[in-house]
């Protein structure tokens, strides 16, 4: 296999394009045909019930299940027919729900794995935006509490200074006041953001814009603040009302 080359001038936020994308796990389809856009600098909320497709949309966009049709195009270029490791070098930076953290590796060890050879002293770009982290920087990843988890997983993905990052879930079984200090340190970021959230209000407060998936297809998309008071359309495909 060629080596991976270094992507020259990865730019700072890419818009990612979506067409026509059927895919599942093996000869199982998920996804139906899922089409959306997202502009360079866009942040998209990708909302839905328990088991609509959400997190295989996700995988999907980072090649970790069976595609059957569609594209995907970041910054312009196709990315398709592209294996895992060569859509994060160009530009695909991936946040799953599982928290990806090396539990045996100490903080500091964890995010030089996410430097992607890039300088060392980068790393302080990650203790700006979350000090918890360089408090705790010599301790082993396996002992921090969800919350520390969840930054370092959100840090090591930033670290390769993705042009588009996707987040699944990020807030999930976390304190309300950790949620807030997570938010609050993406609202920062300038990188196209897709975010997959339960947390509706959060998600639709940090995104302009929203997708709702059912079964694997695309049931309606359009601009946040927009769905934030349409509370027919919000109880109609996800089952809730935001208070006012
Ligand atoms: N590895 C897998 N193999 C086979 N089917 C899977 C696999 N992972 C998920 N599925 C199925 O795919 C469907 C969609 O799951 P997915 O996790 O994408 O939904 P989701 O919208 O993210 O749900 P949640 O909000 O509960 O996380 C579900 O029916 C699930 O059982």
């Amino acid at each position: 296999m060629p080596p991976i080359a270094p992507e020259t001038a990865t730019p700072k936020s890419a818009a990612l394009e979506i067409d026509g994308l059927i895919a599942g796990y093996g000869q199982t389809r998920i996804l139906e045909g899922v089409g959306l856009t997202v502009p360079a600098g866009g942040r998209l909320a990708v909302l839905g019930r328990n088991g609509v497709g959400k997190t295989t949309l996700m995988a999907t966009l980072v090649g970790q299940t069976t595609r059957h049709a569609g594209t995907i195009r970041l910054g312009g270029r196709d990315i398709t027919g592209l294996d895992s490791a060569r859509r994060a070098a160009a530009g695909l930076g991936y946040v799953p729900q599982t928290r990806d953290v090396f539990r045996m590796l100490t903080v500091e060890e964890n995010l030089i794995t996410g430097l992607k050879g890039g300088p060392r002293d980068r790393i302080e770009t990650a203790y700006a935006l979350f000090p918890r982290l360089k408090e705790r920087r010599r301790n082993g990843a396996g002992n921090l509490s969800g919350g520390e988890q969840q930054m370092l997983s959100v840090a090591r993905a930033l670290l390769g200074e993705p042009a588009v990052l996707l987040l699944d879930e990020p807030l999930e079984g976390l304190a309300p006041v950790i949620c807030d200090q997570l938010m609050e340190a993406l609202t920062g970021l300038s990188m196209t953001v897709i975010l997959v959230e339960q947390q509706i209000d959060r998600a639709l407060e940090f995104c302009r814009d929203l997708v709702i998936l059912d079964r694997g297809r695309v049931v309606h998309s359009g601009p946040a603040a927009a769905a934030r008071d349409d509370h027919a359309l919000l109880e109609r495909h996800l089952g809730v009302a935001l208070m006012a």
